[in-house]
């Protein structure tokens, strides 16, 4: 910059002194120079140079930063043409103007030449003319009279102007005659008086016969040559004739026709001695050259010619035109080369800027298909306008809400406004837009078929490149389905999927409000705890579908039973809990009960068929005193269990004895784990003897669990809560293993082929893989499978009888045996009982126990010996303690006998013991018998010999 500005600097001073040392130059031909066009045109040139120099200097000193900017702008060739045109534009002004002046100096040294020739040949011819004339008054009659000399004189001055005058001298040097020039001649024929030089001449006169010329003289104030020629005359006499040339009327007379704008001038010794033209105006004239002629006997004198001006200034008009012609031309070349390389330039950045608006119109087309491809509505507000009119929607926004962008470009987004849209939120968006800030809010939005929308809205200001805010941009986001989820789940999280009905969480909720209502106004509240009997089998075996209609059927018929205000609330599975929180009497509860039990108890009519369940309630009644009402839940489940446990379909109160049975169970549990953990437990095994002979055909395995503290507790106690908690899965299988190993190893006594039969849980025989589980504790311990009886009491095969049926089946076809245990209690249809395919009957010892004493017991023993015959089953009757029982049940056709009268339950060594025992009495009673056949045989062949 600083260099630029220096450059500035050097070109202006430079330039500048340039300019203002021609132009004081010029100064005295300043009328010609300014006329523009002169003999100067060169210097000019450099002038105008100079000028060049001096704007350019200027650019840069003005500003360097611009200026080469500017240069930078024009380009190098432009610069280049530039340069070169100013300096050719200069060059040919100066050449030519150089060649004009050569030209003219040509021209008027020509003309001065050809002048100078001219007269030199008029002078010789006047010299000539003379000469013959003086030639002619040589010879006789000599010397001309007056006549002739008058004649002859007046041809000569009137043929030849220059001669001013003739004279005619005796030797003596008097004038004999003379002429003159009329102009010039006061008297023709009157002797003239001599002048000065005339006298002059005659005093000087030298005898001579050569022709003298004189140098110019001035006569009468005219510049004159005289010519003087001896004559000799008769007698060898001397005269002369002279003659006077007036030397302006000799030049005038040689002079030439030149053209107007020429002029020639003539001095001797500063006297004009001739001029073409009158130069009155000097300034009118350029001289164009001065020199010196020589002419003979005459001498020299100076020869000027001179230019016409205006011929110089339209001579000086080719170089100027041409320098203009240049400098346009270049100055042409230069902007068409400007505008081509602007065009170039322009045609570049264009290129650059279309690439880029290419690359932006992509960039731009990605983002309005990002923007159209958005699943949330975007739309654009002008925020220069007032009420900020909508410019811009997606197809999310024509998709939510139903508007198409025709409809709603250059309103207000105002019309998604309804009658339920918050204010708070729509003040806040208002605040935002008002102050330009971002904003995100949810309210609630309508679609043009008048539906509302949950839509949360995110408003962000678009500031251009000043940081103005231009435009609002709000994205659009329907949350009506999150929004609908999340209440979904709201209601999930306190409300049962399958039935909709309130879940424990809420049922809690609304459990300790009512409490504490009940506490504040002293009246009372119950809860009642259902669970359905018997509905396990329906849902494992008809299929969860199937459950699921049953479960919504309960639980309208549960919502029926209800008044408003009372709750009911599914625990999971088919555990019903209901809330009665304000009780006018404590009998109500009863009666809601009983209504419940006997609406539960009405069949199911699904898929066309009958279904039956019943329910087990617990009630548990509170005054809204209990420090925890949740406890009351808790009650009415204890109390549950054990309407559960007296026989199902029926209610029981809560009672503190039951809290205390429960507390129990729960050591109980516990303790049982540990047992199942570290395998406290044992298997008694209790024979079953053949009702005729005595011989022990089986055993029944009965599990003791042989308690660290408690010694052996027996399995009344623990099986129910193992079947409870599950972990009767656990020591099931353990039974099944182990009575199977011991069976093998009593079988391998060799006295005996003995059935091993073992009890079989409900929930170890609901279980899918149960059979697998038989048929493997088989193989694993190589017992054959008629030598396994399995035990199921009614109620197993009663829950869900077409399973029971099919599994049964199976395992027959294994060829295990089967037995139904407790016989009798359970209410067994007949028709059922036919369809079974079982093995035996134990008949149980409830009716075994009185059947002497109680006719009753021993009809019912003898109806189902009876049945068992004709069904072809075998019966085994258990709990036979007595020898009449052993008796009645013998005579009355019971095969099989269990009880304390033949053996108790007893561990496996002693069993071992006992066998050998039973075997060696058999065989010694046997042999006894042997014996006495023996003996009664020979008694009787001694009586009939004798
Ligand atoms: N008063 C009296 N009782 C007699 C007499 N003869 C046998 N008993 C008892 O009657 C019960 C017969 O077994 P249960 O009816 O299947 O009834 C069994 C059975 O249902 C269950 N149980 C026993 N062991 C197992 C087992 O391993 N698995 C399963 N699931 N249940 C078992 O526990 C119940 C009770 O078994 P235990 O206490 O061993 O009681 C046994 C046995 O000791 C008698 O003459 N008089």
């Amino acid at each position: 910059m600083r260099l630029a500005k220096g450059i500035g600097y050097v070109l202006m001073i430079a330039g500048g002194l340039h300019v203002l040392y021609h132009v004081l130059d010029a100064w005295r031909w300043m009328p010609v120079s300014l006329s523009g066009l002169s003999i100067y045109s060169y210097q000019q040139a450099t002038v105008m140079a100079g000028v060049f120099a001096v704007l350019a200097g200027m650019v840069l000193w003005v500003n360097p930063q611009g200026g080469h900017a500017m240069f930078k702008r024009m380009g190098r060739f432009t610069l280049s043409v530039g340069v070169m045109g100013v300096v050719l534009a200069c060059s040919g002004w100066f050449l030519l103007a150089q060649q004009n002046l050569t030209t003219l100096d040509q021209h008027g040294k020509t003309l001065l030449h050809q002048f100078e020739s001219n007269i030199a040949q008029t002078l010789q011819e006047r010299l000539a003319l003379l000469q013959r004339q003086a030639e002619r008054w040589q010879v006789p009659p000599y010397l001309p009279n007056d006549r002739l000399w008058q004649r002859e004189t007046e041809s000569y001055l009137r043929d030849y102007p220059e001669l001013a005058s003739l004279w005619l001298f005796d030797e003596n040097r008097r004038l004999l005659r003379h002429a003159m020039q009329s102009a010039q001649t006061s008297t023709q024929g009157a002797m003239p008086v001599l002048n000065r030089a005339m006298l002059d001449w005659q005093h000087q006169l030298m005898p001579s016969s050569t022709i003298q010329v004189s140098s110019i003289t001035q006569a009468e104030g005219r510049p004159v040559v005289w010519l003087t020629f001896p004559l000799v005359v008769e007698d060898n006499h001397t005269a002369w004739l002279r003659a006077e040339l007036d030397v302006s009327a000799l030049l005038n007379r040689s002079a030439f026709q030149v053209t107007d704008d020429t002029s020639m001038q003539v001095h001797a010794e500063d006297q004009l001695l001739f001029s073409s033209r009158p130069l009155a105006d000097p300034q009118q004239w350029y001289p164009l050259v001065a020199q010196k002629a020589v002419l003979p006997h005459v001498g020299s004198w100076q020869m000027s010619s001179y230019l016409d001006t205006r011929e110089l200034k339209r001579l000086g008009m080719l170089p100027t035109l041409l320098w203009l012609t240049v400098l346009v031309f270049t100055f042409l070349l230069m902007g068409s080369q400007q505008l081509h390389h602007l065009s170039v330039r322009s045609g570049q950045r264009l290129s650059v800027k279309h690439d880029d608006l290419q690359e932006t119109l992509k960039v731009l087309r990605i983002l309005e298909r990002g923007v159209n491809a958005s699943i949330n509505g975007v739309m654009v507000a002008d925020a220069k306008q007032t009420d900020y009119p909508v410019i811009y929607v997606n197809k999310a926004f024509e998709r939510i809400t139903g508007y198409p962008s025709e409809e709603v470009l250059g309103r207000n987004c105002r019309f998604l406004q309804g009658p339920d849209t918050e204010a708070s939120a729509v003040h806040a968006v208002r605040e935002a837009l008002h102050d330009q800030y971002e904003v995100q809010v949810v309210l609630l939005n309508y679609r043009k078929d008048g539906t509302s929308f949950w839509n949360e809205l995110f408003i962000s200001p678009v500031l251009n490149e000043e940081g103005a805010v231009t435009h609002f941009v709000s994205i659009q986001h329907d949350i009506s389905a999150q929004r609908e989820y999340e209440a979904q789940l709201a209601f999930n999280a306190s409300h049962d999927a399958l039935t909709g009905l309130p879940n424990r969480s809420l049922f809690e909720d609304r459990l300790k409000q009512a409490s504490r209502i009940a506490g504040r106004y002293e009246h009372k509240l119950a809860v009642l705890f259902l669970d359905l009997d018997g509905f396990k089998p329906i849902n494992d075996n008809l299929g969860h579908q199937l459950g699921d209609q049953v479960l919504n059927e309960v639980t309208q018929r549960i919502t029926d039973a209800l008044r408003p205000g009372e709750t009911v609330a599914r625990f999971g599975g088919d555990e019903f809990v209901i809330l009665l929180p304000e009780l006018a009497y404590e009998e109500d509860v009863i009666s809601v009960v009983e209504q419940l039990l006997v609406s539960i108890a009405l069949p199911y009519r699904i898929d066309e068929s009958d279904i039956r369940l019943t329910a087990s309630i617990g009630l548990t009644i509170a005054d809204g005193l209990l420090e925890n009402p949740l406890e009351m839940i808790q009650q009415a489940d204890l109390a549950m269990c054990q309407a559960k446990r007296q026989g199902r379909n029926t209610y029981q109160w809560f009672t503190c004895d039951l809290n205390t049975q429960e507390s129990q169970r729960v050591v109980l549990r516990n303790e049982l784990q540990t047992a199942i953990e570290k395998q406290q437990f044992e298997l008694f095994y209790q024979p079953q003897v053949h009702a005729f002979s005595g011989q022990v055909i089986g055993f029944e395995a009965l599990i003791r669990w042989k308690h660290p503290q408690r010694g052996y507790i027996s399995p009344v106690e623990f099986i129910g809560l193992a079947e409870d908690t599950g972990q009767i899965i656990a020591i099931s299988d353990w039974v099944l293993a182990t009575a199977c190993r011991d069976n093998v190893r009593l079988n391998s006594m060799q006295i005996g082929a003995f059935t091993m039969a073992v009890n079989i849980s409900p929930m170890q025989f609901q279980r899918g893989n149960f059979i697998r589980s038989v048929r493997e504790s088989l193989e694993r311990t190589g017992l054959p499978a008629n030598l396994l009886e399995l035990e199921l009491t009614e109620g197993i095969l009663m829950e869900n009888a077409e399973h029971a049926i099919d599994a049964l089946h199976k395992l027959r076809r294994e060829g295990i045996r089967i037995a139904i245990d407790d016989f009798g209690t359970g209410f067994s249809s007949l028709s059922y009982l036919k369809r079974l395919p079982i093995d035996k009957i134990k008949i149980d010892r409830s009716f075994v126990n009185d059947v002497i004493s109680d006719q009753r017991d021993a009809a019912i023993i003898q109806g189902i010996l009876s049945m068992a015959y004709h069904l072809q089953l075998g019966v085994v009757a258990e709990g036979i303690e007595t020898q009449g029982q052993y008796a009645y049940l013998r005579k009355h056709g019971c095969n099989w006998l269990q009880g304390y009268y033949f053996a108790r339950p007893m561990p496996l060594a002693t069993l071992e013991i006992y066998l050998e025992e039973q075997h060696q009495a058999y065989q010694l009673n046997l042999a006894r018998q042997r014996s006495d056949e023996t003996e009664q045989t020979l008694m009787r062949g001694h009586e009939a010999d004798t």
